[in-house]
């Protein structure tokens, strides 16, 4: 379970978040949405401890970000924004060595990246190693690795950047799984379409401050507008993110 509360950062001058609160709990998917700029990356950055807030406070499962650092990231799968992968090692050896690094081995990881490699359909790249990989499957071995040692909490920056149709399906049963076993999963999209196709809440950003928040419902409610597309442009200001 995630709680943010009032967290600010900024860069310079640039209020990049701004006083942001929000729940995302477990056994829910959580979709922050917005347009470029407005601040998502940067909420999901401090979560995950890569930047420490100006101000504000947020808790993973009770651990305090800035506090409980090292209980944080033992608690939290996450797949960064363009994340990278080792270009030397095969899918299955970049896969296995974040495993390692949660402390699985032999067998059982063997088994684990296995399981992974079927659920994102991976196999025909599996044993290839990653240099060359398409956007597509490098963000298929990201994941995998942020899934490997099976988080309570899945932190996602924009996962279907670079993913085709049927690997965007794949990924939405993945999610949803996630969910099913109880799971908090929290995942960032500009994507209006995206979100609402998957998320129980929303949190809909704009310009480091929160405009709307609550199920599509709740949303569709408080901003007085019958359809999704509707209340997010109105809460959004401008049309960014429709396809
Ligand atoms: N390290 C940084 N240094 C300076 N400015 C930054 C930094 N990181 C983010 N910003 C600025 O903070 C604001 C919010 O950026 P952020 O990446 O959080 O937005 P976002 O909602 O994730 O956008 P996108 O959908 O484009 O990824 C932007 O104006 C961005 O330029």
């Amino acid at each position: 379970m995630i709680q943010v509360n009032n967290l600010k950062k900024s860069f310079g001058k640039v209020k990049a978040v701004d006083g942001v609160s929000f729940n995302a709990d477990d056994g829910k998917i959580t979709g922050l949405l917005g347009p470029n700029g407005a601040g998502k990356s940067t909420t999901l950055r401090m979560l995950y401890t890569a930047f420490r807030p100006d101000s504000g406070s947020a808790t993973i499962d009770q651990f305090d970000i800035v506090k409980h650092s090292v209980s944080v990231r033992a608690s939290i799968g996450v797949l960064t924004h363009g994340a990278g992968v080792y270009e030397r090692l095969t899918a299955r050896e970049n896969i296995a060595y974040f495993g390692e690094l949660h402390g699985l081995r032999g067998k059982a990881l063997q088994a684990r990246v296995d399981e992974l490699a079927d659920l994102l359909d991976m196999q025909e790249f599996i044993e290839r190693r990653a240099k060359g990989f398409s956007q597509g499957q490098k963000t298929k071995v990201a994941l995998a690795r942020a899934l490997v040692h099976n988080p309570r909490n899945v932190l996602l920056d924009e996962p279907t950047n670079g993913l085709d149709v049927m690997a965007t399906r794949g990924l939405r049963q993945v999610i949803q799984r996630l969910k099913q076993e109880g799971h908090c999963v929290l995942f960032s999209s500009h994507v209006m379409q995206e979100v609402a196709a998957l998320c129980d809440e929303i949190v809909i950003i704009s310009g480091g401050k929160v405009s709307a928040s609550g199920s599509p419902d709740q949303i569709r409610t408080a901003t007085g507008e019958s359809n999704l597309e509707d209340a997010f442009v109105k809460a959004i200001g401008s049309e960014e993110g429709l396809v």
